[in-house]
């Protein structure tokens, strides 16, 4: 049955998911969310691997259009629909800063601050085995260092990461930089710069910043709990 209304398909414990929900609800794009459970595997259905065959979330239908890559869909989402054009604006140079930031966020951000959580919140979860904290320390020397480049190149003498106002670059970014929270580590803890950016960056989005983070905060609730 062809459903009229946008439909994500997500699970709120990962990143890339949560940056494309708080774009959804903070600008109240009308969208069916579908929840793909991904510590049920659900990703692997012979259903949803016909709508992304890389058996990933998120992913979007809108009418007969299906999209994948949480940075496409954010992008398609601010051109397609009739929302502030700051999240993703048209000014060439000002896009193209965007841009910028996406493109170094695949090779920096995402996976060193992914990492952290695979490390220190995942294994350990699936397999039972303790934290290898040999591991663990390199992926914080690697996040340490991409932290030192988003304050030395992105949060230079500006609010948010691509200029004077928030864009969807600010929303990959705060969903990574926040996942080490499922492990009780709040990796800006030592970082004023990067701190008050998280604050102005939920400070914009409202109420959707914890009602997006809510099932992250539960695993560390639960971790906390365990101790
Ligand atoms: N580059 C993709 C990454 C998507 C991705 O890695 N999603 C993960 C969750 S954070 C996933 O669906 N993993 C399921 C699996 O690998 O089985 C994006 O930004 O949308």
């Amino acid at each position: 049955m062809a459903v009229n209304m946008l439909q994500v398909y997500l699970d709120l414990l990962s990143q890339p998911c949560r940056a494309v929900h708080l774009l959804l609800t903070c600008t109240k794009i009308p969208h069916i969310v579908r929840e793909v459970r991904l510590r049920r595997g659900e990703q692997r259905s012979p259903e949803f691997s016909r709508l992304n065959p890389l058996q990933k979330v998120p992913v979007i239908v809108d009418k007969d259009f299906v999209l994948t890559e949480s940075d496409a869909i954010l992008k398609y989402l601010v051109t397609k629909y009739d929302i502030p054009e700051h999240w993703y604006p048209r000014q060439p140079e000002r896009r193209a800063r965007v841009d910028e930031y996406t493109a170094f966020h695949h090779s920096y951000t995402r996976p060193h601050a992914a990492a952290v959580f695979i490390l220190e919140v995942l294994l350990p979860a699936q397999t039972g085995a303790p934290v290898d904290e040999e591991r663990l320390n390199h992926a914080l020397v690697r996040l340490d260092d991409t932290l030192d480049k988003l304050e030395s190149m992105f949060l230079r003498r500006q609010p948010f990461l691509c200029g004077d106002d928030i864009t969807v670059a600010d929303l990959l970014a705060v969903c990574e930089l926040m996942q080490p929270m499922g492990g009780d580590r709040d990796v800006l803890k030592l970082r004023p710069l990067l701190q008050h950016w998280r604050s102005r960056v939920q400070s914009a989005v409202g109420e959707a910043f914890d009602n997006t983070h809510r099932v992250l905060y539960n695993v560390r609730e639960r971790r906390r709990a365990k101790l």
